[in-house]
């Protein structure tokens, strides 16, 4: 399996593109300037471009990618926001970007040759948006909106329209904060953690009704944690066995193991990782959890166990400043 794995780091306006060796050892393919502060990334579906959100002047920059994952320049679209969180639609066709600080969520084309757009519309006073994911079905955005503690569903048209959804919000707990999601292999579950109080939700899919509910919220952080939660990223292996969260204050990995229909999560462990983990992402094999430390200006390569989903640290690699995001593609 080939697979390049792109680290985002805003203060030093890079991005570092390595090469994912099999036995999980990375060797440095590229080092990219990027016009801006480069934060949330997005692979298109197709493996051939890479979308970054970009500060102070707030754009969404198309980069093609090479046969080898090397990265060349395209356009710049404009965005009516600060990029906190990058998606894309499952058929490659509109990338969304969730501002936090600007409290919307922007939706933009993609041109024929793939360079995103200006927006085509704009979800205005979403408060604190943090992410815009797409489900499994590609007709519902899922927006958690951190400050409202509620995950906002819009439905979202082949023309690239979202409106509000029938069933038009799923609720957390007050003061939960969600943030990031991640969706099983099977389709049928949604998984949210919540910044504010370190904590997972999970969300079942009724086969009917095509509608989520809540079925269980579980708390990540280890039983003697007295800090303040910050919980950062969420991701699930390709098999959908193990659930990951990473904690920003306690610089953990919380280890979740994900029963057989993907209903039922169990907290089995922690990894102690890199300072500040905001972003990580799990390659595309399902062997390794790769973390950014945004405080450490490295990343860091964990192999996971796949009997039990524990995870041991390979190596640490230097990386730009204040890196907060990972993305990993699989070249074909
Ligand atoms: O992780 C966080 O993100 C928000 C928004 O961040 P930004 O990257 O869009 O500036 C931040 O304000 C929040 O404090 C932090 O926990």
């Amino acid at each position: 399996m080939k697979q390049v794995v792109y680290v985002a780091s805003p203060e030093s306006q890079q991005i570092h593109a390595f090469r994912l060796a099999d036995n999980g050892e990375l060797s440095l393919l590229q080092t990219v300037e990027v016009p801006g502060q480069v934060q949330p990334m997005v692979v298109h579906p197709d493996g051939h471009r890479l979308y970054v959100g970009v500060r102070p002047e707030f754009g969404v920059l198309t980069y093609h990618v090479d046969s080898e994952g090397k990265l060349e320049e395209g356009a710049m679209a404009p965005l009516p926001g600060s990029p906190t969180h990058l998606g894309i639609d499952l058929q490659g066709r509109f990338v969304f970007s969730a501002s936090y600080s600007f409290n919307n969520v922007s939706i933009h084309p993609l041109n024929e040759k793939g360079h995103a757009l200006a927006p085509v519309q704009v979800l205005e006073n979403i408060q604190a948006p943090h992410s815009a994911n797409i489900d499994p079905t590609n007709h519902l955005l899922m927006i958690p909106a951190l400050k409202e503690d509620r995950i906002r569903q819009f439905d979202f048209s082949v023309k690239g329209e979202a409106t509000p959804h029938a069933s038009a919000e799923l609720k957390t707990v007050e003061g939960a904060g969600p943030r990031h999601m991640a969706f099983h292999p099977n389709h049928h579950f949604a998984y949210c953690v919540n910044e504010l109080n370190s904590s997972v939700d999970v969300y079942q899919k009724d086969v009917a009704s095509g509608e989520y509910r809540q079925v269980q919220a579980l708390g990540i952080m280890p039983d003697d944690f007295s800090g303040t939660c910050w919980a950062a990223d969420l991701h699930i292996t390709p098999d959908g066995k193990y659930l990951y969260a990473s904690d920003r204050t306690a610089s953990l990995i919380s280890i979740l193991t994900v029963s057989a229909d993907g209903s039922e999560l169990e907290l089995v462990g922690h990894h102690a990782t890199q300072t500040q983990p905001r972003g990580f992402n799990i390659d595309h094999s399902g062997q390794f959890v790769i973390t950014a430390g945004q405080k450490s200006d490295a990343i860091e390569v964990a192999k996971i166990d796949p009997a039990n989903g524990q995870l041991t640290t390979l190596k640490t690699y230097p990386v730009g400043k204040g890196p907060m995001w990972v993305s990993i593609l699989e070249i074909n």
